[in-house]
């Protein structure tokens, strides 16, 4: 018997459906599909609960997807496939996977109902699914496994989902980038990569550039308020670490992020730009770290024949070099009532601040108008307010937007910072002696407090620039002779000086990143960095007293850098980490 919109306003079909020789009574209300088995005495036992929102496709029939087959071709069955939930251990983060559950109707019509109202809930309650969408393969990330991973475990889920996908096996590095920043993206609504950190920063740079390069506004400017991005990215992770991954998802797994792709997930997050002088560098998401982390990974780019293990022997070697770095650091520090990186909270998946966060960062923004077409020049310039400085000797300071967990450090580089709340949190390591950085590095692995140490400081903060003492240099030749000024003692005179008269060049230089598609910054006088050795050899007399940068895995071309948090720039197909310990 069916029933559609009559004794509950919110009922849209209700009926007997049969799983094998099981009955259940089932329903399809506005946002659920409910169903209910019942035994041989009429009595009601276990509910099994959908939301529509994550439903994934209805088919005639049963069917089986991954591998694909029908498996008989009967006038009264339909399968419903749907994402679920599989617990994982006491780690936080969920995994997903492709529920299945193929439903006998009583009749052909009662069927054909049953499928065409939950394609219409579908269509009328999860409107943010996309249809179309360009996906970059990087054939060489991680195991070089990326395509293998998208064809076998991603591309059938999209199928079923109803989604047209265009493919790009990349053939070289930053083509993705490229792309879209000079190609027609019309119609689609995202972006993916199938790979890893890397690979993701390259689409975010593409979809940042496009963004601002079709509003107008100039990334070189550092004071300048960026146009947030419409244009979607989703990571399947098929990379070697997939920090953002972790970070976003909780789980680093094809098939989760396919599915928070299909159901149109969004996760908005903050995006950190990094200015040399008038010049744009890069932007990040999780760390800009310099000292230890800079070191290790300048260290690890020697040895790359090692593979992944290079990571952990140079982290060897330049933990026993013991080194300090002086350096001069000033921030913009957050609000602190909103939240502060010692709180002990958690950014989960419908965090707090960060939806509050929002109101902040988008203050004349319509709710009811695309972020994308609000006109921002009159926000302010994100710089504004009282800078604090701290002068001494680091073994490292780093900046992440994120809290930079992934699975070696399930906690992260930052446990309470947040994705999308407009801050960044800043942790300066001081001069301390090997065991004293030993504990702080081993806390990342556990569940102490490492900001709990004498010479560790975490500030949130919403912008940061670092210079070098005076005399020392940074070690770059340019390929045009130009003239740096000791920004150090230009600084100190008047903070905001350093980048006040940059602003002015920078407005006549080109607007975006446009210009590093296809010529890799012939508008920026490109640095010629020596390659140095940041291991103390036997004969090294005079160990360095400038580090290097390491921007989300890049070296970085300059030391003197002015970092720039930008609430909310992107939004991925995600929602946070699904808190599955507490659940
Ligand atoms: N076809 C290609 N050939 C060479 N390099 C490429 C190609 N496609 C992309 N790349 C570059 O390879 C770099 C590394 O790729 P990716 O991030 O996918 O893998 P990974 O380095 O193994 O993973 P992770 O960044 O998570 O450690 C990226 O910076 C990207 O620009």
């Amino acid at each position: 018997m069916i029933g559609k919109e009559m004794e509950i306003d919110s009922v849209r079909v209700e009926s007997s459906l049969w799983v094998g020789n099981k009955r259940f009574k089932a329903s399809l209300s506005e946002w659920y599909f409910s169903w209910t088995e019942i035994d041989k005495r009429n009595r009601e036992k276990k509910t099994v609960s959908v939301p529509v929102s994550e439903v994934i496709g209805v088919k005639e029939g049963r069917e089986e997807i991954q591998p694909r087959k029908k498996l008989e071709d009967s006038d009264l069955d339909f399968t419903l496939f749907y994402v679920k939930r599989n617990r994982r251990g006491n780690t936080r983060g969920t995994l997903w996977s492709l529920g299945r559950t193929q439903f006998c109707c009583p009749s052909r019509d009662v069927r054909d109902q049953w499928i065409t109202q939950l394609r219409t809930a579908l269509k009328t309650h999860s409107p943010s699914r996309p249809h179309r969408l360009l996906v970059f393969i990087n054939p060489f990330g991680g195991k070089k496994r990326g395509k293998q991973i998208y064809h076998s475990l991603v591309s059938p889920l999209f199928e079923l989902a109803g989604i047209s996908c265009h493919v790009v096996v990349t053939e070289r590095a930053n083509q993705a980038r490229d792309y879209i920043l000079k190609k027609d993206l019309t119609g689609f609504e995202g972006v993916i990569c199938v790979g890893g950190d890397g690979m993701f920063s390259e689409l975010m740079h593409g979809v940042i550039g496009r963004t601002q390069q079709e509003a107008g506004v100039s990334e070189h400017n550092p004071t300048v308020m960026l146009q947030p991005c419409d244009l979607h990215i989703g990571i399947i992770p098929a990379g070697s670490t997939d920090c953002v991954c972790f970070a976003t998802v909780g789980v680093n797994d094809p098939v989760t992020s396919a599915l928070h792709i299909i159901i149109g997930d969004s996760q908005p997050l903050d995006v950190c730009s990094v200015h040399h002088k008038s010049t744009l560098v890069k932007y990040s998401v999780s760390m800009v770290g310099y000292g230890f982390y800079g070191d290790v990974l300048a260290e690890s780019e020697r040895h790359r024949w090692m593979g992944p293990l290079r990571y952990d022997y140079s982290g060897c070697m330049v933990f026993l070099c013991n080194r300090n770095y002086p350096g001069l650091v000033q921030y913009l520090p957050a609000d602190s009532h909103v939240s502060s990186p010692r709180d002990n909270t958690r950014c989960l998946a419908g965090c707090r601040v960060c939806s509050e966060s929002k109101e902040r960062l988008f203050p004349h923004s319509d709710s009811s108008s695309s972020l994308y077409s609000t006109n921002l020049s009159q926000y302010s310039s994100g710089l504004e307010g009282e800078w604090v400085t701290i002068e001494g000797k680091f073994k490292c300071v780093s900046l992440t937007c994120m809290s930079s967990s992934c699975p070696r450090s399930p906690t992260g580089l930052s446990p309470s910072a947040h994705l999308a709340d407009g801050t960044v949190d800043l942790i300066l390591v001081r001069e301390t002696n090997p065991l004293g950085f030993l504990t702080y590095l081993h806390r990342h692995t556990t569940t102490q407090d490492q900001f709990d140490l004498p010479f560790v400081e975490v500030h949130r903060v919403r912008a940061v620039r670092f210079f070098l003492q005076p005399g020392e240099e940074e070690e770059e030749e340019y390929e045009e002779e130009t003239e740096i000024e000791s920004s150090f003692e230009r600084v100190l005179e008047d903070p905001d000086k350093l980048h006040t008269g940059d602003i002015a060049n920078s407005q006549s230089k080109s607007t975006s990143q446009q210009c590093l598609a296809g010529q890799e910054r012939e508008t920026v006088k490109s640095p010629r960095r020596k390659k140095r050795n940041f291991v103390c050899g036997p004969c090294c007399t005079k160990p360095p007293s400038v580090s290097v940068w390491n921007c989300d895995g890049e070296i970085l071309p300059h030391t003197e850098i002015l970092c720039r948090v930008h609430g909310q720039l992107v939004r991925l197909f995600a929602r946070g980490i699904e808190d599955s310990t507490g659940a």
